[in-house]
Protein backbone atom coordinates (compact mmCIF):
# COMPACT_ATOMS: atom_id res chain seq x y z
CA UNK A 1 0.00 0.00 0.00
CA UNK A 2 2.67 2.15 0.94
CA UNK A 3 4.61 1.36 -2.29
CA UNK A 4 1.62 2.27 -4.31
CA UNK A 5 1.40 5.67 -2.30
CA UNK A 6 5.08 6.63 -3.43
CA UNK A 7 4.54 5.55 -7.37
CA UNK A 8 1.55 7.49 -7.58
CA UNK A 9 3.13 10.80 -6.17
CA UNK A 10 2.36 13.87 -8.75
CA UNK A 11 5.27 15.49 -9.77
CA UNK A 12 5.13 19.32 -9.01
CA UNK A 13 7.30 21.40 -11.15
CA UNK A 14 8.48 24.40 -10.41
CA UNK A 15 10.48 27.87 -12.75
CA UNK A 16 11.25 30.93 -12.08
CA UNK A 17 10.52 32.07 -15.54
CA UNK A 18 8.96 35.25 -13.87
CA UNK A 19 12.63 36.64 -13.66
CA UNK A 20 13.46 37.08 -17.43
CA UNK A 21 12.61 39.93 -19.50
CA UNK A 22 9.69 38.19 -21.97
CA UNK A 23 7.38 36.00 -20.12
CA UNK A 24 7.89 33.04 -22.50
CA UNK A 25 6.37 30.19 -20.79
CA UNK A 26 7.60 26.42 -22.47
CA UNK A 27 5.87 23.63 -21.64
CA UNK A 28 7.21 22.73 -18.57
CA UNK A 29 5.91 25.91 -17.26
CA UNK A 30 3.07 25.25 -14.72
CA UNK A 31 1.50 28.76 -13.74
CA UNK A 32 0.19 30.78 -16.35
CA UNK A 33 -0.86 33.61 -13.84
CA UNK A 34 1.18 35.98 -11.43
CA UNK A 35 0.25 38.20 -8.88
CA UNK A 36 2.03 40.14 -6.83
CA UNK A 37 2.20 41.55 -3.27
CA UNK A 38 4.64 43.89 -2.49
CA UNK A 39 6.26 44.18 0.94
CA UNK A 40 7.49 47.00 3.04
CA UNK A 41 11.08 46.32 1.87
CA UNK A 42 13.67 47.93 -0.72
CA UNK A 43 12.05 46.81 -3.92
CA UNK A 44 14.25 44.08 -5.83
CA UNK A 45 16.18 45.49 -9.00
CA UNK A 46 13.59 43.51 -11.01
CA UNK A 47 10.37 44.80 -9.74
CA UNK A 48 9.42 46.34 -12.69
CA UNK A 49 9.21 43.14 -14.75
CA UNK A 50 7.52 41.70 -12.09
CA UNK A 51 5.24 44.23 -12.39
CA UNK A 52 4.65 43.75 -16.11
CA UNK A 53 4.17 40.20 -15.71
CA UNK A 54 1.48 40.33 -12.79
CA UNK A 55 -1.68 40.18 -13.14
CA UNK A 56 -2.83 41.60 -10.23
CA UNK A 57 -0.52 43.83 -7.65
CA UNK A 58 -1.38 44.18 -4.04
CA UNK A 59 0.65 46.50 -1.68
CA UNK A 60 0.98 45.41 1.75
CA UNK A 61 0.72 48.63 3.26
CA UNK A 62 4.54 50.23 3.78
CA UNK A 63 4.82 48.30 0.46
CA UNK A 64 3.07 51.22 -1.44
CA UNK A 65 5.54 53.71 0.12
CA UNK A 66 8.27 51.61 -2.04
CA UNK A 67 6.48 51.40 -5.28
CA UNK A 68 5.96 55.30 -4.64
CA UNK A 69 9.36 56.08 -3.71
CA UNK A 70 12.17 53.29 -5.51
CA UNK A 71 9.79 52.41 -8.65
CA UNK A 72 11.13 55.49 -10.69
CA UNK A 73 14.91 54.70 -9.65
CA UNK A 74 14.62 51.19 -11.33
CA UNK A 75 13.61 52.30 -14.60
CA UNK A 76 15.27 53.87 -17.30
CA UNK A 77 12.98 56.58 -17.92
CA UNK A 78 13.54 60.53 -17.25
CA UNK A 79 9.69 61.36 -16.67
CA UNK A 80 9.17 61.07 -12.50
CA UNK A 81 5.84 62.02 -12.74
CA UNK A 82 4.81 59.71 -15.42
CA UNK A 83 6.07 56.73 -13.57
CA UNK A 84 4.53 57.09 -10.86
CA UNK A 85 1.31 57.52 -12.65
CA UNK A 86 2.03 54.15 -14.40
CA UNK A 87 2.36 52.10 -11.40
CA UNK A 88 -0.99 51.69 -9.18
CA UNK A 89 -1.20 48.68 -7.33
CA UNK A 90 -4.96 47.68 -7.47
CA UNK A 91 -5.24 47.20 -3.58
CA UNK A 92 -3.41 48.39 -0.65
CA UNK A 93 -4.16 45.95 2.40
CA UNK A 94 -2.92 46.01 5.98
CA UNK A 95 -3.03 47.61 9.06
CA UNK A 96 -1.94 51.26 7.69
CA UNK A 97 0.74 51.97 10.42
CA UNK A 98 3.05 52.51 7.82
CA UNK A 99 1.45 53.53 4.67
CA UNK A 100 1.88 57.25 4.84
CA UNK A 101 -1.23 59.85 4.32
CA UNK A 102 0.09 61.25 1.43
CA UNK A 103 1.36 57.90 -0.82
CA UNK A 104 -2.62 56.83 1.12
CA UNK A 105 -4.24 59.55 -0.75
CA UNK A 106 -2.24 59.45 -4.02
CA UNK A 107 -3.04 55.66 -5.05
CA UNK A 108 -6.71 56.14 -3.36
CA UNK A 109 -7.48 59.48 -6.12
CA UNK A 110 -5.50 57.11 -8.62
CA UNK A 111 -7.96 54.12 -8.00
CA UNK A 112 -6.07 51.61 -5.86
CA UNK A 113 -8.61 50.29 -3.27
CA UNK A 114 -7.63 50.41 -0.10
CA UNK A 115 -8.60 47.83 2.36
CA UNK A 116 -8.30 49.01 5.95
CA UNK A 117 -7.37 45.77 8.41
CA UNK A 118 -6.11 48.30 11.59
CA UNK A 119 -8.71 46.59 13.83
CA UNK A 120 -6.80 43.27 12.98
CA UNK A 121 -3.97 42.98 14.98
CA UNK A 122 -3.57 39.24 15.15
CA UNK A 123 -2.18 38.35 11.44
CA UNK A 124 0.62 40.23 9.99
CA UNK A 125 0.36 42.77 6.56
CA UNK A 126 1.38 39.54 3.96
CA UNK A 127 -1.24 37.10 5.99
CA UNK A 128 -3.64 39.58 4.96
CA UNK A 129 -2.93 39.91 0.96
CA UNK A 130 -2.58 36.45 0.83
CA UNK A 131 -5.71 35.34 2.59
CA UNK A 132 -7.49 37.87 0.26
CA UNK A 133 -6.33 36.19 -2.96
CA UNK A 134 -6.77 32.80 -1.37
CA UNK A 135 -10.61 33.67 -0.35
CA UNK A 136 -10.85 35.52 -4.05
CA UNK A 137 -9.29 32.27 -6.35
CA UNK A 138 -11.21 29.31 -7.25
CA UNK A 139 -9.39 25.96 -6.76
CA UNK A 140 -9.02 25.47 -10.09
CA UNK A 141 -7.48 28.94 -10.73
CA UNK A 142 -4.88 28.32 -8.15
CA UNK A 143 -3.56 25.79 -9.95
CA UNK A 144 -2.63 27.83 -12.48
CA UNK A 145 -1.69 30.98 -10.12
CA UNK A 146 1.73 31.72 -8.84
CA UNK A 147 1.84 34.52 -6.21
CA UNK A 148 5.07 36.51 -5.87
CA UNK A 149 6.54 38.35 -2.84
CA UNK A 150 9.34 40.92 -3.04
CA UNK A 151 11.00 42.44 0.08
CA UNK A 152 10.14 38.85 2.05
CA UNK A 153 14.12 38.29 3.18
CA UNK A 154 16.75 40.01 4.69
CA UNK A 155 15.66 42.36 7.14
CA UNK A 156 13.98 41.80 10.33
CA UNK A 157 14.49 38.17 11.67
CA UNK A 158 10.47 38.11 13.31
CA UNK A 159 9.79 39.56 9.39
CA UNK A 160 11.34 36.22 8.11
CA UNK A 161 9.82 33.98 9.94
CA UNK A 162 6.66 35.19 10.10
CA UNK A 163 7.10 35.26 6.01
CA UNK A 164 8.05 31.86 5.69
CA UNK A 165 5.40 30.47 7.99
CA UNK A 166 2.84 32.15 5.11
CA UNK A 167 4.13 29.02 3.04
CA UNK A 168 2.93 27.07 5.29
CA UNK A 169 -0.10 28.32 6.03
CA UNK A 170 -1.14 28.71 2.53
CA UNK A 171 0.77 25.39 1.22
CA UNK A 172 -2.05 24.64 -1.48
CA UNK A 173 -1.26 27.78 -3.49
CA UNK A 174 2.40 28.80 -5.07
CA UNK A 175 4.17 31.24 -3.56
CA UNK A 176 7.42 32.67 -4.05
CA UNK A 177 9.04 34.90 -1.58
CA UNK A 178 11.96 37.14 -2.87
CA UNK A 179 14.15 39.40 -2.48
CA UNK A 180 17.25 40.87 -4.89
CA UNK A 181 18.81 37.81 -4.24
CA UNK A 182 16.90 35.09 -2.91
CA UNK A 183 13.97 32.76 -3.51
CA UNK A 184 12.03 30.44 -1.25
CA UNK A 185 9.55 28.27 -2.19
CA UNK A 186 8.05 25.64 -0.20
CA UNK A 187 8.40 21.97 -1.44
CA UNK A 188 5.55 19.93 0.13
CA UNK A 189 5.99 16.26 0.86
CA UNK A 190 2.61 15.52 -0.69
CA UNK A 191 4.74 15.93 -4.13
CA UNK A 192 8.06 15.07 -6.24
CA UNK A 193 9.40 18.12 -7.14
CA UNK A 194 10.78 19.24 -10.70
CA UNK A 195 12.83 22.28 -10.59
CA UNK A 196 13.65 24.34 -13.44
CA UNK A 197 16.83 26.22 -13.03
CA UNK A 198 16.82 30.25 -15.09
CA UNK A 199 20.82 29.99 -14.75
CA UNK A 200 20.94 33.80 -16.20
CA UNK A 201 19.42 34.97 -13.12
CA UNK A 202 19.40 32.20 -10.61
CA UNK A 203 21.69 29.54 -9.05
CA UNK A 204 23.89 28.18 -8.66
CA UNK A 205 23.86 27.71 -5.00
CA UNK A 206 20.88 26.70 -3.34
CA UNK A 207 19.83 24.97 -0.04
CA UNK A 208 17.19 22.37 0.66
CA UNK A 209 16.38 22.28 4.45
CA UNK A 210 12.86 21.35 6.70
CA UNK A 211 11.39 24.03 8.52
CA UNK A 212 9.37 23.30 11.54
CA UNK A 213 9.46 19.39 11.50
CA UNK A 214 11.93 17.10 9.88
CA UNK A 215 12.20 15.29 6.58
CA UNK A 216 12.16 11.58 6.57
CA UNK A 217 13.71 10.96 3.02
CA UNK A 218 14.88 13.25 0.80
CA UNK A 219 16.43 12.28 -3.03
CA UNK A 220 17.65 14.42 -5.46
CA UNK A 221 19.43 14.89 -8.49
CA UNK A 222 21.44 17.72 -10.72
CA UNK A 223 23.11 18.77 -7.30
CA UNK A 224 26.81 18.78 -6.63
CA UNK A 225 25.97 17.32 -3.12
CA UNK A 226 23.28 15.15 -3.68
CA UNK A 227 21.33 13.53 -1.44
CA UNK A 228 19.94 10.13 -1.14
CA UNK A 229 17.24 8.88 1.17
CA UNK A 230 18.62 11.62 3.42
CA UNK A 231 16.91 12.79 6.87
CA UNK A 232 17.21 16.07 7.41
CA UNK A 233 16.54 18.02 10.50
CA UNK A 234 17.34 21.24 12.41
CA UNK A 235 19.68 19.78 15.11
CA UNK A 236 21.48 17.26 12.78
CA UNK A 237 21.70 17.73 8.73
CA UNK A 238 20.30 20.12 6.81
CA UNK A 239 22.07 21.10 3.05
CA UNK A 240 23.03 24.52 2.49
CA UNK A 241 25.54 26.14 0.41
CA UNK A 242 24.45 22.88 -2.14
CA UNK A 243 25.35 23.93 -5.96
CA UNK A 244 22.91 23.00 -9.21
CA UNK A 245 24.66 21.29 -11.78
CA UNK A 246 21.87 20.54 -14.08
CA UNK A 247 19.26 23.22 -15.80
CA UNK A 248 16.99 20.76 -13.93
CA UNK A 249 17.27 19.94 -10.19
CA UNK A 250 14.76 17.03 -9.33
CA UNK A 251 13.57 16.47 -5.33
CA UNK A 252 11.70 13.77 -4.21
CA UNK A 253 10.32 14.39 -0.75
CA UNK A 254 9.69 11.20 0.19
CA UNK A 255 7.43 9.73 3.19
N1 LIG B 1 12.35 44.18 7.73
C1 LIG B 1 11.50 43.33 7.12
N2 LIG B 1 11.89 42.09 6.79
C2 LIG B 1 11.04 41.24 6.15
N3 LIG B 1 9.76 41.55 5.86
C3 LIG B 1 9.32 42.77 6.19
C4 LIG B 1 10.16 43.73 6.84
N4 LIG B 1 9.46 44.86 7.06
C5 LIG B 1 8.24 44.62 6.58
N5 LIG B 1 8.14 43.37 6.06
C6 LIG B 1 6.95 42.75 5.45
O1 LIG B 1 6.16 43.78 4.89
C7 LIG B 1 4.84 43.76 5.45
C8 LIG B 1 4.37 45.18 5.60
O2 LIG B 1 5.31 45.89 6.34
P1 LIG B 1 4.92 47.03 7.36
O3 LIG B 1 6.16 47.77 7.76
O4 LIG B 1 3.80 47.81 6.75
O5 LIG B 1 4.40 46.12 8.56
P2 LIG B 1 4.00 46.50 10.06
O6 LIG B 1 2.66 45.94 10.29
O7 LIG B 1 4.17 47.97 10.27
O8 LIG B 1 5.05 45.68 10.87
P3 LIG B 1 5.54 45.92 12.36
O9 LIG B 1 4.43 46.63 13.06
O10 LIG B 1 5.82 44.56 12.88
O11 LIG B 1 6.82 46.73 12.19
C9 LIG B 1 4.98 42.96 6.75
O12 LIG B 1 3.79 42.27 7.06
C10 LIG B 1 6.11 41.99 6.44
O13 LIG B 1 5.59 40.85 5.77
C1 LIG C 1 0.79 35.83 20.13
C2 LIG C 1 0.94 37.16 19.41
N1 LIG C 1 2.19 37.62 19.19
C3 LIG C 1 2.35 38.78 18.54
C4 LIG C 1 1.25 39.52 18.15
C5 LIG C 1 1.48 40.86 17.51
N2 LIG C 1 1.21 40.89 16.12
C6 LIG C 1 1.23 39.82 15.32
S1 LIG C 1 0.83 40.20 13.73
C7 LIG C 1 0.67 41.84 14.13
C8 LIG C 1 0.28 42.84 13.10
C9 LIG C 1 1.50 43.46 12.49
O1 LIG C 1 1.07 44.27 11.44
C10 LIG C 1 0.92 42.07 15.46
C11 LIG C 1 0.89 43.41 16.13
C12 LIG C 1 -0.03 38.99 18.40
N3 LIG C 1 -1.18 39.63 18.01
N4 LIG C 1 -0.17 37.78 19.04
Amino acid sequence: MLGRAIRSMDVMVHSSTFLLPKLHQPGHTPAKNYALVVLNQNLPRFMPRLWTHAKLRICADGGANRIFDEMFQLTNEQDYERVRNRYIPEIIEGDMDSIRPEVKRFYSSQGSQISDKSHNQETTDLHKCISRIHRSTSDHEKTNLCVLVTGALGGRFDHEAANINILYLFSDMRIVLLSDDCLIRLLPKTHKHDIYIESSVEGPHCGLFPVGAPSGSTTTTGLKWNLSEAKMRFGSMISTSNIVHAEKGLGWNGP
